[in-house]
């Protein structure tokens, strides 16, 4: 082995990475290395500018380096990185949040997605005394045991929806279900409904892929877990603030027990957070009985990122144009695809979209792995070698960001135009 950054990578970093999808290995590809980023672009290290669809896999709403979350970062980073106390700033992203997210009462903060989905199950087995969760096919919620069962993102670009090393007694708490799959649930409570504590669903899927749920589908999760007893944890960690402001059950008006969240709120710095009704989240220590705890939760320069970024977002005409761009980039994607027919869909919720090499949009992870892999490997480095990144597997959703104008957008359909051309 040599000597570049890839080989020594590899030499001392599983895999050369510290996340998985980060290899490209769902593309039969090598990553390249970032030195910097610009707005709607990332630099690599020797220099080329991508046109960037992967926006840090979603926190970067506002592009990268965005003047007023690096001037947040800068103001605060001079005044101290961590302190171990409380801050002001973590009381006002509470308040932010709350005020928001209808029906939200109260949140802790914590420092990823994986930490806030964890802590939601273990609440809600503390609260109903019961210990399964449902979770859905081809949703990924984080890296923790329970929730490893047939999981999307990373999981299942690699193969491996249900990791080694989660101890069978824990895999068999947790029961999967197709998404979107009404009836299926029904038969999951039907058989194990007094047992089940919490049904955790990503409201719009994202890491299959986007998918977008059926009307009935969110209401039908709120309908059947009230009924049995059981928490609806709505897991908005991609959705939150990217679908539009707040979350989507938010905006579809349904209130889950509890809502976990991660990337927009944090801008890009680590952060996570979970939230919900005051008579659960009075379960958290210290002041109730359910554990958690963190050094680094609610740090200065998380909550200065992330405040600065949501005080752009909730800026009149945001989402408007930053949802009108994103659909011009779908939908421009597909005409242009069709036109060499190839049968291609999209679904599309706000700024996140998954172009789907199969002709109808899949409703679930089954019809999701029904498409066209080896066309979308063959779209990725047709449109990496033109100055495009797109997600480095068919199972994650395109993030566009309020950078990428309409130039931005016109230039990558005039390459995706050049690429099919090509496939
Ligand atoms: C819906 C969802 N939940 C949870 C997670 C876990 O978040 P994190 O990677 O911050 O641990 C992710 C992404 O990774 C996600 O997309
Ligand atoms: N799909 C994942 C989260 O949303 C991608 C992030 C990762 O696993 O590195």
């Amino acid at each position: 082995m040599g000597d570049t950054l890839w080989e020594r990578a590899q030499r001392v970093l599983p895999g050369g990475v510290n996340s998985p999808v980060r290899s490209f290995r769902g593309v039969d590809g090598q990553p390249f290395f970032a030195d910097r980023g610009e707005g709607p672009y990332l630099i690599s290290e020797d220099g080329t500018p991508y046109i960037d669809y992967v926006m840090g896999y979603g926190p970067l709403i506002l592009g990268h380096a965005h003047p007023a979350v690096v001037d947040a970062v800068e103001r605060q980073a001079a005044r101290g990185i961590g302190y171990g106390v409380p801050t002001r700033r973590e009381v006002e992203m509470a308040e932010f949040l709350t005020h928001h997210i209808p029906g939200l009462d109260m949140v802790r903060l914590v420092n990823s997605g994986t930490e806030a989905t964890m802590t939601a199950l273990r609440i809600a087995r503390a609260a109903t005394g019961r210990p399964r969760v449902v979770k859905f096919a081809g949703s990924y919620h984080g890296h923790h045991d329970s929730l490893l069962i047939k999981a999307g993102s990373g999981a299942a670009t690699l193969g491996v929806p249900d990791s080694a090393g989660v101890p069978s007694e824990i895999a068999a708490l947790t029961i999967t279900v197709p998404y979107n799959d009404v009836e299926a649930l029904e038969d999951a409570f039907r058989q194990y409904g007094s047992e089940i504590a919490a049904v955790i669903a990503e409201p719009v899927a994202g890491n299959m892929g986007t998918v977008v749920p059926d009307e009935d589908f969110l209401p039908a999760i709120r309908s059947i877990t009230e009924r049995y007893g059981a928490l609806w944890i709505s897991d908005e960690v991609m959705t939150g603030f990217r679908v539009g402001l707040g979350t989507v059950a938010s905006q579809r008006g349904l209130t889950p027990d509890l809502v976990t969240l991660a990337k927009v709120i944090g801008a890009g710095m680590p952060v996570g957070a979970y939230g919900g009704k005051r008579e659960y989240l009075s379960l958290v220590a210290p002041a109730g009985p359910v554990y958690q705890a963190g050094t680094f939760s609610g740090n200065p320069i998380a909550t200065a990122a992330g405040l600065a970024q949501l005080h752009e977002v909730v800026q009149p005409d945001f989402y408007s144009v930053l949802v009108m761009r994103t659909e011009q980039l779908a939908k421009g994607l597909v005409e242009r695809a069709r036109r060499h027919n190839i049968p291609v869909s999209v679904h599309q919720a706000g700024a996140m979209f998954t172009l789907f090499f199969r002709d109808t949009p899949p409703r679930n992870f089954d019809e999701v792995n029904r498409s066209d892999t080896e066309g979308y490997r063959r779209y990725f480095h047709l449109m990496l070698e033109r100055g495009v990144f797109m997600p480095p597997s068919p199972f994650e959703s395109v993030f566009v960001s309020s950078r990428h104008d309409a130039e931005v957008i016109e230039k990558t359909l005039a390459v995706a135009e050049e690429v099919f051309q090509k496939l």
